[in-house]
Order: structure tokens, then sequence, then C-alpha cells
């Protein structure tokens, strides 16, 4: 039974409370969704008519033959009000899942335009209270889920039972956390599971087999998969590996695969869906469009078309 699985891994290993090494190791558009119909007629179709989770929304997408695109974004980078019209610009444009990151003083894992976004946006207030009302006024407009994408801290200093419940009830679907330390990640996923939300656990080049497998079979919504070692941050090319890392995990489960890290173009994104991927997600480059443009309205503009220059290279 899966949730008596022992998972043994995180995404980020904690070797000991002071030092942590990033895992090198180891470590569509649904025609179904509302967003084919006329605007009015979405609206009316989201208010009435229940958004579809992470791995749901894989299936639908996977029906169509679909691949789905994953963008993330910095909450509170430049600013919230900015964040709330992103993700509606992110929605309509044909994004299937949203990937909100909760800004963080010690982002690790992320590279320097991810790190950047963090400290602009903790440095104009940003805290998890305002995201959380911001979410409540702006779910119920979206036609995707939203996966929340933190840090572990900002989870255990709220606690995670009052954490889980609070993001369930502003309609938040997943949860992304990739420092969640070796021990706590089955404490977390039984936490997940008793909210109903997805906790997507994530996997790297440098993973050994047997602790990818308990990470795919403990992984709900979807699996994963990093495409680089190291941080976060756009690659001149993808690894040609990514092919191989998709098809072992193919192997091992049948959840849907999306794959992060570097991704940047239109023919990252061409090549992923190519090698099999069942989602891309893409990071810094949507982060650097929205936190360096001259004025929100412009950096709202320029991620509308990247957005559409990236989906138009999907299936
Ligand atoms: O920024 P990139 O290289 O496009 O990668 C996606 C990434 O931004 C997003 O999924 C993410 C943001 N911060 C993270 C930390 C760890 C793993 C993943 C992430």
């Amino acid at each position: 039974m899966a949730a008596a699985l022992k998972v043994t891994t995180s995404f980020l290993q904690l070797k000991k409370p002071d030092t942590y090494s990033l895992s090198r190791f180891p470590p569509h558009k649904s025609t179904l969704s509302t967003k084919t119909f006329a605007p009015m007629a979405a609206a009316a179709l989201t208010t009435s008519s229940r958004v579809l989770g992470l791995a749901e929304t894989f299936t639908r997408l996977k029906q169509d033959g679909k691949v789905a695109f994953i963008p993330y974004i910095t909450a509170g980078d430049p600013d919230l009000s900015t964040t709330a019209e992103a993700l509606k610009v992110l929605d309509s444009c044909g994004s299937d899942i949203i990937e909100l990151g909760v800004p963080y003083s010690d982002p690790l894992a992320d590279g320097p335009v991810i790190q950047a976004a963090a400290t602009r946006s903790l440095g104009r207030g940003t805290n998890l209270n305002a995201i959380l009302s911001m979410l409540n006024e702006v779910v119920p407009q979206l036609s995707c889920p939203i996966a929340l994408f933190t840090y572990y801290n900002p989870i255990l200093k709220r606690g995670v039972e009052k954490f889980m419940s609070t993001i369930k009830e502003v309609g938040v679907h997943g949860l992304v956390v990739p420092d969640v330390p070796l021990e706590e990640t089955e404490f977390l996923r039984k936490e997940a599971l008793k909210h109903k939300l997805e906790l997507v656990l994530l996997t790297t080049p440098t993973t050994p087999t047997d602790r990818m497998k308990a990470i795919v079979e403990a992984s709900e919504g979807f699996v994963y998969l990093v495409s680089a070692i190291g941080v976060t941050g756009t690659r001149v090319s993808i690894n040609n590996r990514v092919q191989a890392l998709i098809q072992d995990i193919k192997e091992a489960t049948d959840k849907p695969v999306a794959v992060g890290f570097g991704i940047s173009k239109p023919e990252h994104v061409k090549q992923i869906a190519e090698w099999g991927a069942d989602g891309v997600i893409v990071g810094s480059a949507m982060v650097k469009l929205l936190g360096e443009a001259k004025s929100p309205e412009e950096g709202l503009k320029e991620l509308e078309n990247f957005t559409k220059s990236l989906i138009s290279a999907l299936p």
C-alpha cells in the first residue's frame, strides 16, 4: 500500500541541521478544459464546475494527446496585484497547471533569477497571509489548478496541519516542497493526503534507481523530474540524458512526469515533449520577464507573448 511506503528521499538532502547539499544526487490544452470556450462561458463554467486537480489534469490532457504546460512565478514579484494578473494571463494563455512560489529568504535550490525575485518580493513585505488572500480572490477566476511551491520552513512556521488546511481553503490543489528533510517526507505526504492536496516529489539526474522508485511511488499529482544538476536557471540546452531519465521513470510508474530546470525556448519545450514527458515546467525565464520589466504592464505583456510562444511548441 503506497501510504505505508517509507519514502526515503527528498530533492534536497539535508545531511545535518547546519549543512545541506543540493542532492547531486541523488537528488494542450485539453479540449475538455473551459479554456476552449468563449471567456464568458468559461467564467460561467469555472464558477459552476470544479477545476480539475493535478493528476486529473494530466489524465484529461493525455486523453487528448496533449502535454501539460506548467509555468512557475514567484508570488509578490514585482508585487501581489501583478502576480494576480499574471496568474490570469498564464491561465488564459492555456497553461495547464501554475506553480506559485512562496518567496523565502534562503532559497538554496534556486539560481540568481529566482533568488533575486524572492528578495524583491520579501523586500516589499510579501508574506504568506497576503499570498493566501490574493489566491482566495483569484483562484475562483482560474480554469487551471495551482500548485503552491514553498520551502519547508514556511510550512513549519505555520504548523503543517494549519498550513495544509489554509492553502486548501483558498483553493490550492498541489504542493511542491524541494527541501523537506528525508525523515519528514512521509509525514508531510500523509498530511497532504488528509487535506486532499497533491504533494509533488522531485527526482534528479543523479537519484539512485531505488530511491527514484520510492519517490515516484509516493509522489502525488505528477512526478517532477529535475533535468539538470544544480540550481534553477535557464540553460542553453537540455541535457540529452533527460530522454533516458523520462523512460526510466515511466518504467517505474504510470504517473505523469513533468520536466523542469533550464527550459526557456520553444525548441526546449518541443524536445522534451518528443522525449515523452507529460509536462514541461518553466520558471526562471518567466520570473525574469516579470521581475525585470520596465513596468508591471510591460512584464505582463511579455509574459503573455512568451507563454504563447512556448505553448505553441507543444503537440
Ligand atoms: O527556473 P527553471 O530553471 O525554469 O526551473 C523550474 C523552477 O523554477 C521551478 O519549478 C522551481 C522554482 N524554485 C525551485 C526550487 C527547486 C526545484 C524547482 C523549483
